[in-house]
């Protein structure tokens, strides 16, 4: 399952972003199709969901961050946009480059023998990579993604460059995939082969979502059947189709393309009348849209991104102190607020309902998607959610309400810590007794992740130092000193604040700082020659008769060997050499 939040990412200010406030899941069985134009923001997206972009938002697989999974090369798949890295080294053979990587993985070496075979390379496995054309590189890079057998696939424009046979082989191969309970979530720029390979289509406009629809919902909406003719005397042809009531317009030079008569019958026109034909065929034609309001179905789940501190969590089952039956909750500690959609957490059946406990009703506590078909949506205005997003981003931290008493919160919570297992049924948290003198906790606001955290604040976007109100009696956790709750904005995606609190590098990793990007600098200049004092190690770098003080502050460029303005014949001989093998290989 992949859960995306609030994607965004602007290359520049000043300039449209290329991904806006992007929401969807890619749920395990299916085949998701992200749609879009050129430009339309779907490399970008993929990068961001693996963390090789700096942006805002949250993607989570099976619950974790991509760099929460320890061994992501087992679990995910990736094939990024094609013409950036090429499959291998241009003088490697493939059969060899595909062993490398397995050995990098830790995956015997007949299962890179295996996926040449599958992929359709076996006959080519001992050339070299530089001569292979477009599809072979595509087809070598989709085997490399498969080699740690992943639950889940991120592809990147996979059928750039394949023939058509491939093309329906590899429809066929995500097809089976996706049966057999994978994941996999591709992008496209062409509406056709969105729905033929996929179950579901997510469509990108400008970096927004402007539809996510299920295919049948796709084709009826965005496609149409027609039937492309060509040849040197379309103007007759033209003027007998009309008369046989079908809706005619010009394709290119030479070209018709008709709707509302079959195939058949335009062949057997053209026949009857002299006609000679130089094309004939059926093809699926994207109907024109204006974005967004055109669209029905998109997700509806907001890209809004906020921590749910305890308080608001619904508990586990267990008697509370006023009597009331709390529900069991899902095991990631996020959970659906939006209108009709399950994220983070609410797949699994028994997700509680937030605001149960605010409100001190019983209500049904399932929110999770129903099994079967989707209803059908509203179109989610994304534009009016994003401004929303922006200006709660530029907004300073919000006052927080007076504080409510409110029952602690249940040991239990220890077990919603558990993360799910991919595709694991729901978790049912066993129903302990709740402790005697359960001691009302204070209730902390969400805090948006979207908003920059200041210097000094904690992860839960607070100084540490806040204190709980008078009203809040001991014991008090660290998790008590929160201020009062703010009603979270409907539709927002929760994360368990108490989730955070006890697991330090899960709060460290949900900031918005860490979300945003990776390669922080780090703090102290990296020593050339770890062990030795750093003064010798410099001064052994530079050229004889130069020296300079030892004190000197120098970036590790400067001193590593081959760095700016550093001499180092040997370092250089070392490097020609490495640029002789490459080249004669
Ligand atoms: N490294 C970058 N620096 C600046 N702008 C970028 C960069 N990468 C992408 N963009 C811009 O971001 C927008 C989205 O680009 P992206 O490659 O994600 O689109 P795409 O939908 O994958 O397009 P395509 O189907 O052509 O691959 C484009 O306007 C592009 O110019």
């Amino acid at each position: 399952m992949i859960q995306i939040t609030g994607l965004t990412k602007a290359y520049r200010r000043g300039r449209p972003p290329a991904v806006l406030d992007l929401t969807f899941d890619a749920r395990p069985g299916m085949v998701t199709a992200l749609l879009g134009d050129e430009g339309a923001g779907k490399s970008t997206a993929l990068r961001l969901m693996v963390e090789l972009e700096r942006g805002h938002g949250l993607t989570l697989f099976d619950g974790r961050t991509y760099r929460r999974i320890r061994r992501p090369e087992r679990e995910i798949g990736v094939l990024l946009a094609a013409g950036r890295p090429e499959a291998g080294h241009p003088g490697q053979r493939a059969r060899a480059h595909l062993r490398m990587l397995a050995g990098a993985i830790g995956v015997p070496a007949r299962r890179a023998d295996d996926l040449l075979e599958q992929t359709r390379l076996a006959a080519v496995a001992d050339h070299r990579i530089g001569t292979f054309s477009p599809g072979m590189h595509r087809r070598l890079a989709l085997a490399a993604a498969l080699l740690g057998t992943p639950s889940t696939l991120l592809l990147d424009a996979p059928t750039e460059g394949l023939s058509p046979s491939n093309e329906e082989w590899f429809g066929a191969f995500l097809r089976s995939f996706a049966l057999s309970g994978g994941t996999v979530l591709t992008t496209t720029r062409s509406p056709a082969e969105a729905a033929a390979l996929a179950d579901r289509v997510v469509t990108l406009d400008a970096g927004q979502l402007a539809a996510d629809q299920p295919v049948v919902e796709f084709r009826r909406t965005r496609l149409h059947p027609e039937v492309l003719v060509r040849g040197p005397q379309m103007a007759r042809l033209a003027d007998l189709l009309v008369a046989q009531g079908g809706q005619v317009r010009r394709d290119g030079g030479a070209g018709l393309a008709v709707s509302g008569i079959d195939r058949t019958e335009v062949g057997e026109l053209a026949y009857r009348n002299g006609i000679l034909l130089h094309e004939l065929a059926d093809r699926v034609a994207e109907r024109p849209v204006s974005y967004p309001a055109a669209l029905p179905g998109s997700s509806g789940r907001s890209g809004q991104v906020s921590i749910r501190t305890p308080r608001q969590n619904p508990q586990p089952q267990s008697q509370s102190q006023s009597g009331r039956t709390a529900q069991p909750v899902g095991a990631s500690g996020l959970r659906a607020d939006g209108p009709g959609t399950a994220h983070p957490g609410a797949d699994h059946p028994g997700a509680a309902v937030p605001g149960e406990q605010r409100s001190g009703e019983q209500r049904p506590a399932t929110v999770g998607r129903p099994a079967g078909p989707e209803p059908e949506r509203p179109l989610d205005h994304r534009g009016l959610q994003a401004g929303r997003w922006a200006a709660a981003a530029l907004a300073p931290n919000p006052p927080a309400p007076a504080p409510a008493p409110a029952p602690a919160p249940s040991p239990a919570s220890a077990e919603h810590r558990t993360r799910a297992e991919p595709s694991a049924p729901a978790v049912s948290v066993p129903a302990p007794t709740a402790p005697a003198q359960a001691a009302p906790v204070p209730p902390a606001p969400p805090v948006d992740l979207t908003r920059r955290t200041p210097r000094g604040a904690s992860a839960l976007g607070r100084p540490a130092a806040t204190t709980a109100p008078a009203t809040a009696p001991a014991p008090a956790p660290a998790r008590t000193t929160a201020p009062a709750a703010v009603e979270p904005e409907p539709g927002s995606t929760a994360v368990d604040a108490e989730q955070l609190a006890a697991n330090p590098t899960d709060a460290e990793l949900l900031t918005p700082a860490r979300i945003r990007g990776v390669g922080q600098r780090p703090a102290a200049p990296v020593r050339p020659f770890p062990g030795r004092p750093w003064s010798a190690a410099t001064a052994e770098l530079r050229p004889a008769g130069r020296a300079e003080p030892a004190e000197r502050s120098r970036s590790a460029d400067e001193v590593r060997p081959g760095g700016a303005g550093v001499v180092d014949p040997q370092g250089a001989a070392r490097r020609g050499a490495v640029g002789d093998e490459n080249g004669s290989e």
